[in-house]
């Protein structure tokens, strides 16, 4: 993996702040007064068993779902209720569970999508090819293709991403969130259908990005022990209630975070708290 050129040493990154938010599904509360803060270049997850409300908190961040009580806020803005298309220009990336890539073009154009964005050109004076927007366009893709030197996918920039393992598709969806230029980058369940070898490969490249590009990360992750190994805070839902929220040996401790993972009765989950409090023993 490369290092792209980004300052890590940042002031321009906002906190992001989740307040007392409620989320409604008819007579199903999916969230319960749900509030946390990702503070400023930290890695922050948000965790719990499932149906504990993660996606739906993605969701009301991320502007696919509407809140139906409290707010969301970057920095001194509300961003509660804007659309998920305009979050991009308030430096919020988003790479989703199911990576909403286009299989047949390749992994370049898939992160181009990203950089679109960012252009002011207008899509007449890019379709007419006008002198200024080649040139900004020769700009974008050498920052796309740098991106995807960095995510380790920059030997197979003119694949489709059809053609790619599962693994390296799910960095190109990466790769696309961050061709925004975020400040604030939402992971939704990125090791979600990985193997050990890729999840751990996933890990090494979350760290990374957090350490290169001095950004904040919420990595919504089932995956505790993914978690537990990379995140510098983790704040967990359960049943649509926020139950534990501090570094992760502490979290990790709780007695409620043990029962809500364990009563759940999943052998997959009690086998990832266990190993993951064995990990920090
Ligand atoms: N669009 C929806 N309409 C109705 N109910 C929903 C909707 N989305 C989620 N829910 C319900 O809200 C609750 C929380 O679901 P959510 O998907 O947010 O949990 P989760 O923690 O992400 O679970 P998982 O780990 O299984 O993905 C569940 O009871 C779910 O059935």
């Amino acid at each position: 993996m490369t290092a792209v050129t980004q300052a890590p040493e940042r002031t321009d990154v906002p906190e992001l702040r989740v307040e007392h938010v409620t989320l409604r599904f008819g007579g199903l509360c999916a969230l319960d007064d749900v509030s946390f803060t990702v503070r400023p270049g930290s890695l922050h997850a948000l965790i719990g068993p499932n149906g504990a409300g993660k996606s739906s908190c993605f969701n009301v961040i991320s502007g696919v779902y509407r809140a139906s009580e409290g707010s969301v806020r970057l920095g001194d803005d509300e961003i509660t209720h804007l659309k998920p298309h305009k979050l991009a220009g308030r430096g919020v990336g988003r790479a989703f569970q199911n990576t909403a890539l286009s299989p047949g073009s390749t992994v370049l154009d898939n992160v181009m999508l990203g950089r679109y964005a960012l252009t002011s050109g207008g899509f007449i004076a890019a379709g007419l090819r006008m002198p200024w927007t080649t040139r900004a366009e020769r700009r974008h893709t050498l920052r796309a293709a740098e991106i995807c030197d960095f995510l380790g996918i920059g030997g197979v920039l003119h694949t489709p991403v059809g053609a790619l393992p599962y693994g390296e598709a799910k960095r190109v969806d990466i790769a696309r969130a961050l061709a925004v230029e975020p400040t604030l980058l939402l992971l939704d369940e990125p090791a979600a259908g990985m193997n050990a070898m890729e999840t751990a490969e996933l890990a090494a490249t979350i760290r990374e990005i957090r350490e290169e590009l001095g950004i904040s990360i919420l990595l919504v992750e089932h995956d505790m022990g993914l978690v537990m190994g990379i995140a510098d805070r983790v704040t967990v839902l359960d049943f649509g209630q926020c139950i534990a929220d501090g570094p992760p040996a502490q979290v990790q401790a709780d007695p409620n975070v043990v029962r809500a993972y364990l009563g759940t009765g999943s052998e997959d989950e009690a086998d990832g708290s266990e190993n993951a409090a064995e990990e920090n023993a």
